[in-house]
């Protein structure tokens, strides 16, 4: 078997050195990789501010404190920490549990659910599309949560035994979570509550990524997960509980992203960019590698339905805020043919 077809934990078990196409060639875009950048002071929100209940008719002043938190933090960051969700942290360190205890399972127990040629599902590392690609330093196994009838069960890791019940109310909660954060982000710009929830449908995509960053011997030549943004539209993700490595890019830099072991961190993707005429941003981010410490993390990654057409709410478009961009259908799609044709999506749908 050539070497490619081991799993980035195999190599990095095995004491092997990155093969030659997970080597960064081209580090000039981004600056070489810095791999313990200072940290990134991204506002930490409580969500449990934004709900009110159905009685009462005005906002508290709390609220209204939070919600323009909100908005300040989503139009300069793109991002922010979640913090009063509800969920405790027992239970994000058992969603933390399953993800660590589906990759410390033999390899052939995880075969079993491996992702097939051509295909987004399932478990594997990094894919190559391109000749040229630079691979990333990590395993993942992705998986279709919502709708629900669209689950391939089959690719549902059976070990450990509480993997599905754990994932699958760690995605219902999220998806309560969002249905708040929604309108709290409509409420914050003085749109009308459902102006973004309506373009995601009925039946929006929640689509999972729970994935391993193995220990890395070069770790300034590697990535985790090179930068990116992210085409969802909105993405929650539970980091690792101790081992840093995610980054965000701000003001033309590269920063990290503190650990706060109970909070989300959630950040917008581009098509909440396209949604809020440019009004909230999609951040660049990306992952390094470290040579000790193995790191996992969980992402959500909340998309509208494919057939239903996105663009910029009615309201955020005038003469002051020109409409920024073209309304779009199946970003997922687009995106997938821009990135083959070596073209950034966002920019090819600008109006
Ligand atoms: O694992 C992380 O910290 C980030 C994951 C991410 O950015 C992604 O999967 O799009
Ligand atoms: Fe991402």
């Amino acid at each position: 078997m050539l070497s490619v077809s081991k799993t980035v934990q195999e190599m990095s078990k095995d004491g092997d050195e990155p093969p030659q196409h997970y080597i960064v060639r081209d580090n000039t875009l981004f600056g070489p990789i810095d791999t313990s950048p200072p940290l990134a002071p991204i506002p930490v929100i409580d969500i449990s501010l934004f709900l009110t209940s159905p009685s009462s008719l005005h906002s508290s002043l709390q609220e209204e404190t939070e919600l323009e938190k909100l908005r300040s933090a989503l139009s300069s960051w793109g991002c922010f920490q979640a913090i009063g969700h509800g969920m405790s942290i027992e239970f994000l360190n058992k969603v933390r549990g399953v993800t660590e205890e589906f990759f410390a399972m033999p390899m052939e127990e995880k075969r079993k659910y491996s992702r097939a040629a051509g295909e987004i599902e399932g478990y594997g590392s990094d894919s190559v599309v391109s000749e040229n690609q630079v691979l990333d330093w990590s395993d993942r196994l992705s998986l279709r949560i919502y709708p629900e009838d669209q689950r391939k069960l089959r690719l549902w890791p059976k070990q450990p035994q509480s993997f599905r019940e754990t994932i699958d109310e760690y995605a219902m909660n999220i998806r309560s979570i969002m249905g708040i954060i929604f309108k709290a982000m409509a409420k914050s710009l003085k749109l009308e509550e459902n102006s973004f929830s309506k373009q995601f449908g009925e039946e929006a995509i929640m689509q999972g990524r729970l994935i391993l960053y193995p220990p890395c011997s070069k770790p300034n030549q590697v990535f985790g997960l090179k930068a990116h943004s992210d085409r969802s539209g909105v993405t929650i993700l539970l980091q690792d509980k101790q081992v840093k490595g995610l980054q965000v890019f701000k003001d033309d830099k590269w920063l990290t992203v503190p650990i706060i072991p109970h909070a989300l961190f959630l950040n917008l993707g581009d098509q909440m960019q396209i949604m809020s005429n440019g009004i909230f941003k999609s951040p660049m981010h990306r992952v390094v590698t470290n040579s000790e410490r193995e790191k996992i993390s969980v992402a959500l990654f909340n998309e509208p339905e494919p057939e239903k057409e996105i663009g910029p709410v009615d309201d955020l478009v005038d003469d002051k805020r020109p409409r920024l961009y073209k309304n779009v259908k199946n970003y997922a799609r687009f995106n997938y043919e821009c990135f083959q044709k070596g073209l950034v999506a966002l920019d090819t749908v600008k109006f």
